[in-house]
């Protein structure tokens, strides 16, 4: 079985169905215009929006803050508690590209996965693969590159925690795959950690929620921001 990298964590029932309950109904009674729909996903965003010279931060709601402690009492933020936490709301057979998560972030990111499973592939960064790729770059040699990195999936079993620090954060690509369906194979570098599910498994996806929690270390006023003297 592929080994699971050491700078990924994977956590199972980090929260109890109880908890899981709560933030779902939190998250499906935000405001309709905390809803930002892409062409694959839809989002909220709590906290502030991350930007080169500082998050004007917003106080997380209580539901999030809760999160957001008990994370932190892990003490993978050092000292911190994440200050920012984005909802993605995935159906079926939604996804999203393979990518890094910025500079604007501590590099660690940790995910609550709420409602279906789903798989989280990573990526070797393109530098690895070979020098030539990055000259004649079209979409064509860029599809063939991901095949080419990928390096292992982790399966998100609903109510988990995954934790992606150091270089799985800074240098690596993640990206979930837009399918209806999971084959579960020896890519899956989790299994041992996960209930009820066996190489050779279709596993069929719902809607998926994922909550994840960051930290912004560079925050500002908003008054900073917007020039307002004294
Ligand atoms: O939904 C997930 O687990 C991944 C989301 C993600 O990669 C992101 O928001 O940057
Ligand atoms: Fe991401």
């Amino acid at each position: 079985m592929t080994p699971v990298p050491p700078s990924i964590h994977y956590i199972p029932d980090f929260i109890s169905r109880e908890e899981g309950e709560y933030l779902l109904k939190n998250v499906y009674t935000a405001p309709k215009p905390k809803w930002t729909q892409l062409s694959n996903r839809r989002l909220q965003n709590w906290g502030g929006l991350p930007h080169p010279k500082g998050m004007v931060a917003e106080d997380l709601p209580k539901w999030l803050q809760t999160c957001a402690e008990k994370i932190s009492r892990l003490g993978v933020f050092e000292d911190k508690v994440p200050n920012h936490v984005l909802v993605n709301e995935y159906e079926a057979g939604q996804g999203i590209m393979p990518h890094v998560d910025g500079p604007l972030y501590f590099p660690t990111v940790s995910t609550i996965s709420l409602g279906s499973h789903t798989l989280l592939d990573f990526y070797k960064p393109i530098q690895e693969h070979s020098e030539s790729e990055n000259m004649n770059v079209n979409s064509e040699t860029i599809a063939t590159a991901f095949e080419d990195r990928y390096v292992s999936s982790i399966l998100l079993q609903p109510r988990s925690l995954i934790l992606v620090r150091d270089d799985m954060y800074t240098r690596y690509l993640h990206g979930i795959a837009e399918r209806t369906d999971d084959i579960i194979n020896t890519s899956v570098a989790n299994l041992d950690k996960c209930v009820g599910v066996n190489v050779g498994d279709k596993i069929t996806r719902t809607t998926r929620v994922s909550l994840t929690i960051r930290y912004v270390p560079k925050t500002i006023k908003a008054k900073l921001l917007f020039g307002v003297k004294r």
